[in-house]
This record gives structure tokens, sequence and C-alpha cells, in this order.
């Protein structure tokens, strides 16, 4: 992703507290107190700039949302997307995937999703793709016992990656797609990744897995 240096993004974000999650530790194990309703918490991890997010919530009213991303230039444009929609079920977090063990509970999450997130292709970077043991680890601890992880991506390498670290780890799939546009799958909400990609007619690779079958 490129990103645009923004010196003014962490004060922009700061001005509103109540979408952006100024000191979320704080919430942690009381998620549900933050929305208007307590309802199932869904959470997005890298969620870039809010499309599928925002989407999302739109379409499932009676889910929380949570978008996770560690660029405050991205997650700007997250905050103004949500803004003007004025969603009353999403909350956005400015945090590394990797220290969301401070910010949720043990079985406080009921579903993850990956999207699109990074392949980092060299293997010595390998425990930086977001669904390495490291990663897979807090998700399991998080996530409720029936919990599950939805992962997209256009890229076959971390696809197979994937499919190899969460079946080492014990985990189980469902409803695997290796084109999921030609799928007839409904209601899938595309990301901003995904549009990118499918418009140049790279098929989508997606999954559904479970810690506990
Ligand atoms: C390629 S973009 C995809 C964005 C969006 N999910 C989509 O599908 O359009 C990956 C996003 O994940 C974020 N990301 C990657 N690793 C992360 C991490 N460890 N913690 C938080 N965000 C992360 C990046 O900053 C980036 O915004």
């Amino acid at each position: 992703m490129r990103l645009r240096h923004k010196p003014w993004a962490s004060e922009e974000l700061a001005k509103r507290p109540n979408l952006v999650i100024q000191q979320p530790e704080q919430h942690k194990g009381n998620w549900n107190n933050c929305f208007c309703t307590a309802q199932p918490l869904y959470v997005e991890v890298g969620t870039g700039k809010g499309k599928f997010l925002t989407g999302m919530a739109k379409q499932f009213p009676s889910i929380n949302f949570i978008g996770v991303e560690r660029y405050e230039s991205v997650l700007l444009t997250a905050m103004e997307r949500v803004e003007a929609e004025k969603l009353p079920n999403v909350k956005l977090l400015h945090k590394d995937v990797a220290q969301l063990l401070e910010v949720f509970a043990e079985n406080e999450v009921d579903r993850f999703f990956i999207n699109f997130t990074d392949p980092w292709p060299k293997k010595k970077h390998a425990k930086r793709r977001l669904t390495n043991e490291r990663f897979l680890t807090i998700y399991k601890q998080l996530l409720k016992q029936d919990g599950e992880i939805h992962f997209k991506t256009d890229n076959q390498g971390l696809f197979e990656y994937s499919l190899h670290s969460m079946s080492t780890f014990g985990m189980a799939f469902k409803n695997v797609s290796l084109n999921l546009h030609q799928s007839g799958m409904e209601e899938n909400v595309m990301t901003e990744y995904e549009e990118k990609f499918s418009a140049k007619g790279m098929p989508i690779y997606r999954l559904e897995a479970t810690f506990r079958p």
C-alpha cells in the first residue's frame, strides 16, 4: 500500500473519540458497552480505508464491528467513511494486530476478518503475515468457542501458506473458494483491494476457518 504521510492524522483521529477509541485497553472485556446495543462482535484486522467494514456494518446492523489498522493516515480515511455513513455499530482502533491481547478479553470476539493482508513474500518475513502462527495464537485466545476467521486474498501464495499454517494449527475449513466471484456466493461485500484486483481479472481466494471443529 502506498502511504501518504499525513502529519495531522493523529490530531484528527483524536477529535472523534466515540468512533476512534483512544485508550482501547480500558474496554477490554466490555466492548459491548461502547456500542448502543449489545450484540455479536466482528473484528477486521488490517481494515485499511474501511470500505469492507462500512459495507458490512450497513448490511448487518445487528452486529457490532471493529476495524483495526496500524497506520493513522489510512485509518483517517476509514474514519471519514464511517462518519459519512453515520453508522452506530462501528468503532476503529489504531493498533497493531500483534497487540490485540491488550485490547480484547478471551472469548470476546465472534469473528475475525482478514482481507487482502500484505503477503510478505520473502520467507524471512513470514512472521509478519497475519495468518502466521504468531497471529493465529492471538485470534484463538480471543475468539468465542464457535468463532470463525474469514479470510480473502488475491494472492495464491499467501492463500496456500495460510491453508498450511491454519491446518498445521489444527483449524478446520469450510466454504473454501478458489474463485469467489464465480462461486455464486451471495452477500459478498467487496474490500478496496478486492475491487482493484478483481477489476484486473484476478481470482479471489476465500476461506472460513474455525479452531474448534
Ligand atoms: C493491503 S491492505 C488491505 C486493506 C483492506 N483490508 C482491503 O482489503 O482493502 C492491508 C492493510 O493491513 C494493514 N496491516 C498490515 N499488518 C498489520 C498489522 N500487523 N496491524 C494492523 N494493521 C496491519 C496495513 O496497514 C494495510 O492498511
